[in-house]
């Protein structure tokens, strides 16, 4: 029987300084669970000095040595995080090397290095897990891989990327600038480190390939994923979506046909009737469509100390069980299904226009012959004066990308009009 379930943490920053404080504050349910408590052996950090007021109140123990956690004998599972994908992938390789079980919190490593990593940890027949690394605070991934393994997912739509969403809520509710509201994500810890990942939808892409993973057991790399961040999306087009009763979000999703799948990361409309668009501030939810349970959404913190923390805990928890079961070691996720996407010229969406007209007299008339003439119908107008200009806001029926870039030529030839911008709808 084992004493204790022995870590050693690489990296002591928002995540890392989570986990002492969760391994304290929930000590007692662990123990009963593991029938053993879990200690920190060591912290890796590469500055003692400027960690050393966390190291006291938590009573741990800090190295600038690597070699001192991954070789040390008496750690069972490294913790890696320190996000990056060099010498964070390094130091889980040796680790891995050295039979120790790993869980990371690292979407960019698991996303672009995963199979490989996975192949390492089956070799040496130790756990890998990153529960964490999608969604932080939700057990999303865990949820796909045993709840779900039971059904057939043909949708996926997530709000996976806390920073942006934190954000585009900030914009449209307290009127915040994009700057302001970025530098209130960064200070709350829900940002990457550099954050143009989190604004240009590159985290919510990685995000979306181990999503794709546990849910379809497709293996994709980002060139196989459409990406749009939200650096163009204004107050002004919030506050014109809001008119028509939708919100911006930027969105991961995946929809799968007999074909193929496609999966992109853009802004898109999201009505006030579905429930995305509840989602709020850090918050993030998964939204999944499937044969078996119809649809069924997954809700909770997506980044920040606490909620990420504890999903970097619950790996823990499940390692020690398995260990203490002495069971026989599987991967986070068995599924494994070979790629196919479909044709992206050939994906429709429902539309949401921005178009401006010179004039104060309403065109919408004209407008309306005009997408009943293109054969496009449409749900839903409105048309506001704004200094001289009419700017019209218009839901649309399923259009192709080609078929949207071919009425924005046409409109502006045939009536004039501009348009200023367009998301795609959910
Ligand atoms: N923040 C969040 O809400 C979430 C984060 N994640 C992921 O968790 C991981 C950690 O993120 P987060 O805690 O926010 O990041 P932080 O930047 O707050 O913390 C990273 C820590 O790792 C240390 N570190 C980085 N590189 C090295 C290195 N080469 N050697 C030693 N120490 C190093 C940093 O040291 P120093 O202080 O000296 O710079 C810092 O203390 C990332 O992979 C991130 O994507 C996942 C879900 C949510
Ligand atoms: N920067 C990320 C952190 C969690 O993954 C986010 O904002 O979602
Ligand atoms: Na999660």
């Amino acid at each position: 029987m084992r004493e204790y379930l022995t870590i050693g943490i690489l990296g002591l920053g928002t995540v890392g300084a989570g986990i002492p404080l969760i391994l304290e504050e929930n000590k007692k349910k662990m123990e009963t669970i593991l029938g053993m408590p879990i200690k920190i052996k060591k912290v890796f950090v590469r500055n003692i000095e400027a960690k050393q007021n966390l190291a006291q109140i938590y009573g741990i123990e800090l190295t600038t040595s690597l070699e001192e956690i991954v070789n040390d004998e008496s750690i069972d599972v490294v913790v890696e995080v320190m996000g990056g994908t060099t010498f964070a992938k390094e130091a889980i390789e040796q680790a891995l090397r050295n039979k120790k079980h790993v869980v990371t919190a690292n979407k960019d490593l698991i996303a672009q290095y995963g199979e490989e990593l996975v192949l390492l940890a089956k070799e040496n027949q130790v756990y890998l897990y990153y529960e964490a690394a999608v969604a932080g605070g939700i057990p999303i991934l865990r949820t796909l891989a045993t709840s779900l393994a039971s059904d057939d997912i043909t949708g996926l739509y997530g709000i996976i990327n806390g920073t942006t969403n934190f954000m585009l809520s900030q914009m449209a509710e307290q009127e915040l600038s994009y700057e302001k509201a970025l530098g209130k994500a960064q200070k709350l810890g829900f940002a990457e480190s550099d954050p143009t990942n989190d604004v240009e939808g590159i985290d919510a892409a990685y995000k979306m390939i181990i999503l794709t993973k546990f849910a379809l057991g497709m293996s994709l790399s980002l060139e196989d994923i459409s990406i749009q961040g939200i650096s163009d999306v204004t107050l002004e087009e919030i506050k014109l979506a809001d008119k028509l009763g939708y919100k911006i979000k930027l969105l991961g999703a995946l929809k799968r046909d007999e074909v193929g799948v496609d999966v992109e990361v853009c802004p898109i409309g999201v009505s006030n009737n579905h429930p995305l668009s509840t989602v709020e501030n850090e918050m993030n939810a998964i939204f999944v469509e499937s044969t078996g349970i119809g649809e069924s959404m997954f809700y909770g913190p997506g980044a920040g100390a606490k909620p990420t923390a504890t999903s970097v805990v619950s790996d823990l928890v499940t390692i020690g069980k398995n260990l203490k079961n002495q069971a026989k070691v599987s991967q986070f996720n068995e599924l494994s299904v070979e790629k196919k996407l479909v044709d992206k010229s050939q994906v429709v969406s429902k539309r949401m226009l921005f178009l401006q007209s010179k004039s104060e007299e309403s065109q919408l008339k004209s407008i309306q012959l005009f997408f009943e003439k293109e054969g496009i119908e449409i749900r839903k107008v409105t048309g506001q004066v704004e200094n001289s200009t009419t700017i019209y806001s218009i839901i649309t029926d399923e259009m192709t990308d080609f078929s949207i870039k071919n009425c924005q030529d046409k409109i502006s030839e045939e009536l004039s009009i501009n348009v200023l911008s367009h998301y795609k709808v959910l």
